[in-house]
């Protein structure tokens, strides 16, 4: 399973509708990033398309297979998802909580084979949060828990991970350690990542495709294309900020 489309999405709620007739596909080895101000619809997106929220219409396929086809558990195999407000017991350990990444492959006994248990110390290594692996949600900082969610998404193993604002609650050295481990899982274990991020900066400099949000109008290209086309020269109606196509980033003036 490599690509995942939507055809004529409409996203949104009751009888009001967000973005209509959206078309995109996005592909295993590629990290896109979702942008777009406070309130325009990127979680609405996000939850729609991982199934979480009705379609308004449309309809969204991985490969030519509609999701709506697909049983719980073989959606589970493809597709992963982190929320901003996940509903957890806290008192799971970091290692329960990451653990549970590896249910749609475990039996009724829910017991782990060495691969799960490798990939699973192997994710908490990479998330930075191996030494916590023993402390309950309860007793973690934002940030950390943030990356124990991460850590659950990626133990899933799915080709398809949406996170919604996953850099959230990080310092600006763990929001970089998140963009390079998102970009090394698309680069190197040939994922297909969809995350929505205010860290514009960082996105311009490590997505390869841009997802924008804004003025009712939905965007979608690689990143330099955008930049080219000078989309994010008007992304703040302000003139205190403006963008520096060069460096690829916002400055204040
Ligand atoms: N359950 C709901 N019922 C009705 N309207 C909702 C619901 N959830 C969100 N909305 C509205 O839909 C719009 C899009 O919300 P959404 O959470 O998708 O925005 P967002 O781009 O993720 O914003 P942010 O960057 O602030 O997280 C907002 O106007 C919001 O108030």
């Amino acid at each position: 399973m490599t690509v995942f489309r939507t055809e004529n999405l409409s996203i949104g709620y009751k009888d009001k509708i967000l973005f209509g007739d959206l078309n995109f596909e996005i592909k295993t080895g590629i990290l896109t990033s979702l942008l777009g101000s406070n309130g325009i619809g990127k979680s609405t997106l996000l939850k729609t398309i991982s199934g979480l929220l009705d379609k308004k219409s449309g309809a969204v396929f991985i490969d030519d297979k509609n999701i709506d086809a697909f049983s719980i558990a073989e959606f589970a195999k493809l597709v992963s998802v982190v929320l901003t407000h996940e509903n957890v017991n806290k008192d799971l350990t970091v290692y329960e909580l990451v653990k549970l990444g590896r249910q749609p492959y475990t039996n009724w006994l829910d017991k782990l084979t060495e691969a799960d248990e490798n990939l699973i110390n192997a994710t908490l290594e990479d998330c930075e949060i191996i030494s916590l692996k023993d402390r309950k949600l309860s007793q973690l900082s934002d940030g950390q828990l943030q990356r124990t969610f991460i850590a659950r998404a990626v133990v899933q193993d799915t080709p398809f991970i949406f996170l919604d604002e996953p850099s959230t609650h990080l310092d600006l050295y763990h929001k970089v350690k998140l963009f390079k481990l998102l970009k090394k899982l698309c680069v190197v274990n040939n994922k297909c990542i969809l995350f929505s991020t205010h860290d514009l900066d960082l996105a311009l400099q490590l997505s390869d495709e841009i997802m924008l949000l804004k003025d009712e109008k939905f965007y979608h290209n690689i990143t330099k294309n955008l930049i080219n086309e000078g989309v994010f020269d008007r992304f703040f109606d302000t003139d205190d900020i403006v963008f520096d196509r060069e460096r690829k980033q916002f400055v204040v003036l």
